[in-house]
């Protein structure tokens, strides 16, 4: 898929102005091989726990982006270098999350999208506690299961629909 968020914009100035395309908040950082991905979203909302985020990406992506919206804690990760080969192993598009990752040279290596605010050496808990599949709220915007995530070197979009 090729793509660019400023054209998109561009494009889609009336999706901007009533609320149906959003601009999430700028400095996420990019950590996977993939500067560049685009798909439908998967949704999850846990905190500093991310066993959910695990039995998710065990799941096929179909080439959907998995948000993880993590509550922002930058006190442990919620994805490392295992999670990004599972990701990139079952067809996920993209990870983006409203905390931590960790192990960044491995992600790398990870033929995935991965946005996340920093890097945090220390793993999360994993109780399994979260909620899947709900609307989330990270970096500015509202995210809502099956919502389009376009992320490019410019930015990370969300749209209520495909955008062209
Ligand atoms: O298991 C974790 O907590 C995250 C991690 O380090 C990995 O995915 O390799």
């Amino acid at each position: 898929m090729t793509f660019n968020t400023c054209d998109l914009c561009d494009a889609n100035e009336a999706r901007l102005a009533d609320g149906s395309l959003r601009v999430m908040a700028p400095g996420l950082r990019s950590f996977g091989k993939l500067a560049a991905f685009a798909g439908p979203a998967a949704t999850l909302k846990v905190f500093e726990d991310n066993a959910l985020v695990r039995a998710t990406l065990e799941t096929p992506g179909n080439g959907r982006v998995l948000v993880v919206e993590g509550g922002g804690s930058l006190r442990c990760a919620l994805v490392g270098g295992n999670l990004g080969k599972l990701a990139e192993q079952n067809g996920w598009a993209g990870v983006i999350v409203n905390g931590c990752v960790r192990d960044s040279q491995e992600l790398a290596a990870c033929a995935v999208g991965i946005r996340a605010w920093a890097t945090c050496p220390v793993r999360s808990n994993k109780r399994g506690v979260g909620e899947s599949g709900v609307q989330v709220q990270m970096a500015g915007v509202v995210v809502r299961p099956g919502d389009w995530i376009y992320a490019d070197d410019d930015g990370v979009l969300v749209a209520a629909q495909a955008l062209h």
